[in-house]
């Protein structure tokens, strides 16, 4: 099931980076296939239904389990279907062409992979407001797009702290593809999507990824019209308790 994609993966993040982002942020396309796509919806759409948390407008996944103050309370592995292919995939990609012994975005992280993932579910209409994802995670985050595109927006507190409602960049993420956020990206700016229906004024000049994109002619009318998007969103948290394994069945979600 593998190779199809396989050979759409780049020979190094460095090749499919964004230059338009400060360092650093990678786009691609073709991450996974499309009957991995359809098996990794049909396993978000077919989970217990307790799994989802409901908010006013979007639903979510936690896996394998919420945070507790910043901490993964049981580090239970995540589910088989949640790694393979995303994970093993993503550390078989080396950073750089040149660099040996060869090192994946994880490398240096305290886990040395992802250990936790969040599923977030767009319908049209739906977004996430600005907000920067904070100090329970090493500051890389992989997302997987399935479903639907979208805008990604990056933002900055202007100099009294308030959000300059303007995006700074935008970025267009196709149905299977990776994007992975890192650095100054993660602790200096700001992440969201905005709640419409249609993504407009699409084009190479406001598009950050453009030039990694799988189908820029798709957005030739400069518009996306949005169908349910949902994203998996990768990354390690940094603390792990054992004290969830001791706490027995009480805490612990099925
Ligand atoms: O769905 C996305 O692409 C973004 C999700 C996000 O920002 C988050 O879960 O912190
Ligand atoms: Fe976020």
């Amino acid at each position: 099931m593998d190779a199809p994609s396989l050979s759409h993966l780049p020979a190094s993040l460095d090749a499919n980076r964004i230059h338009a982002l400060p360092a650093a942020a990678y786009y691609i396309a073709d991450f996974i296939s499309e009957e991995e796509e359809k098996a990794i919806l049909q396993k978000v759409e077919t989970a217990p239904k307790a799994r989802w948390r409901q908010l006013t407008h979007r639903r979510l996944q936690t896996w394998p389990s919420d945070l507790v103050k910043d901490t993964l309370l049981d580090a239970q592995p995540l589910p088989a279907w949640l790694e393979t292919p995303v994970v093993s995939r993503l550390l078989s990609i080396p950073l750089s062409d040149g660099d040996e012994p060869k090192t994946h975005v994880f490398a240096n992280s305290p886990h040395g992979r992802p250990n936790h993932v969040l599923i977030n579910e767009y319908p049209p209409n739906t977004g996430i407001m600005p907000h920067k994802d904070g100090s329970a995670y090493y500051p890389v985050v992989c997302t997987v797009s399935l479903g639907s595109s979208l805008c990604l927006n990056l933002y900055k507190s202007k100099e009294d702290g308030a959000l300059d409602p303007a995006p700074l960049w935008r970025i267009l993420q196709e149905p299977r593809s990776l994007l992975i956020t890192t650095g100054g990206i993660y602790s200096d700016y700001l992440h969201g999507i905005e709640p419409i229906s249609t993504d407009v004024d699409i084009s190479e000049r406001t598009i950050a990824n453009w030039s990694l994109l799988r189908s820029p002619s798709d957005f030739q009318g400069g518009r996306n019209e949005r169908q349910i998007r949902t994203s998996l969103t990768y990354r390690d948290v940094l603390r792990i308790s054992k004290l969830g394994n001791k706490l027995g069945p009480l805490f612990k979600r099925t």
